[in-house]
């Protein structure tokens, strides 16, 4: 079997893509780990198939159902496998890709800052945890409304500030970490210095208790202070390292951002800007908490190159 695909990235967190817009490909755990093998393959964090929303219905997901009930306009759905064959519910970066890649197509059209209101999107596409609406900026970023967030510890985990412990390799004592709920698990620790961010070992999976249900992506992040967004707006910045579930280490999680945002917003409080810049190894995102209980990730999305596959 040949297999087209596409390979690109968002803030160095990588993908590869495919188009099946007829539903045609089996993409299974084995063939995912041979595609996203940087030896002896492809080699990527992740695998993305473009599939018409109607045939993840037709077998059965009844996400897409809801999906298509939500947003007739989101025919194409974003299949999103990490590097070790699990399936994850959602990608935040890999949508910013998805949306460069459905352009690339022919499939979605942006003009700059076209769709800035929900329901006008330059693309509406569906995913495992729901619909996903991305509009492009005029600087190329695309900015995707993530859709709803929330703490799972409720208020008495925001209130205390964590609900896990967490213990990163080395570590002789489990440090407190927030749960964050992007439709994909997260949990969130803060670190005191760059130094010690620079220093984490992450190659082994930290260890949370309690032990999340269907594990957890986990954030290790450094508050950098506050400064102005160019539109004028408050803003935040911080530094993060992360441990992606099925993957390890990446570059960059774009739902791990958020969390890691919308964590440090909840831990300084009332007075805490809305607007976050996220430095990862891999770039800078921006994160927005939008008033509707939304949050929206802004970054940009490269088409690396394209070939064929003989599997
Ligand atoms: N890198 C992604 C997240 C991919 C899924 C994650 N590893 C999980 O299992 O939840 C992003 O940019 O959000």
């Amino acid at each position: 079997m040949k297999i087209e695909f596409t390979k690109g990235h968002g803030t160095h967190n990588d993908f590869v893509l495919v188009a099946d817009p007829k539903d045609e490909l089996d993409l299974d755990g084995e063939l995912v780990r041979r595609l996203t093998d940087r030896r002896g393959g492809i080699g990527a964090d992740g695998v993305i198939r473009l599939a018409p929303t109607a045939s993840v219905a037709a077998a059965g997901e009844e996400i897409a159902d809801e999906i298509l009930a939500e947003e007739p306009a989101a025919i194409w759905f974003m299949d999103y496998r990490n590097a070790d064959g699990s399936v994850a519910e959602m990608c935040g970066n890999g949508v910013r890709v998805f949306a460069a890649f459905a352009e690339r197509l022919g499939y979605a059209s942006f003009g700059a800052d076209r769709g800035r209101g929900r329901g006008e999107s330059g693309l509406a596409l569906g995913t495992r945890a729901g619909v996903k609406r991305v509009r492009k900026e005029s600087n190329g970023w695309y900015a995707v409304d993530m859709g709803p967030w929330s703490l799972p510890g409720g208020d008495e985990a925001r209130d205390a500030g964590y609900d896990a412990g967490v213990v990163v390799h080395g570590w002789d004592a489990p440090r407190p970490g927030l749960s964050v709920d992007l439709g994909n698990p997260h949990t969130v620790v803060a670190l005191s210095s760059l130094d010690e961010l620079e220093r984490l070992d992450l190659t082994t999976a930290p260890e949370v208790a309690p032990p999340p249900p269907h594990g957890t992506n986990v954030e290790l992040v450094v508050p950098l202070g506050d400064e102005r967004a160019p539109s004028g707006e408050p803003a935040g910045r911080i530094r993060m390292r992360v441990h992606e579930r099925g993957v390890g280490e990446t570059q960059s999680c774009g739902t791990g951002a958020c969390a890691a945002a919308l964590a440090v917003r909840a831990w300084q409080g009332d007075t805490a800007p809305d607007t976050w810049f996220v430095e990862i190894p891999g770039g800078e995102v921006r994160v927005r908490a939008l008033r509707d209980g939304h949050v929206e990730l802004a970054g940009p999305a490269e088409l690396v190159f394209t070939g064929t596959l003989t599997v």
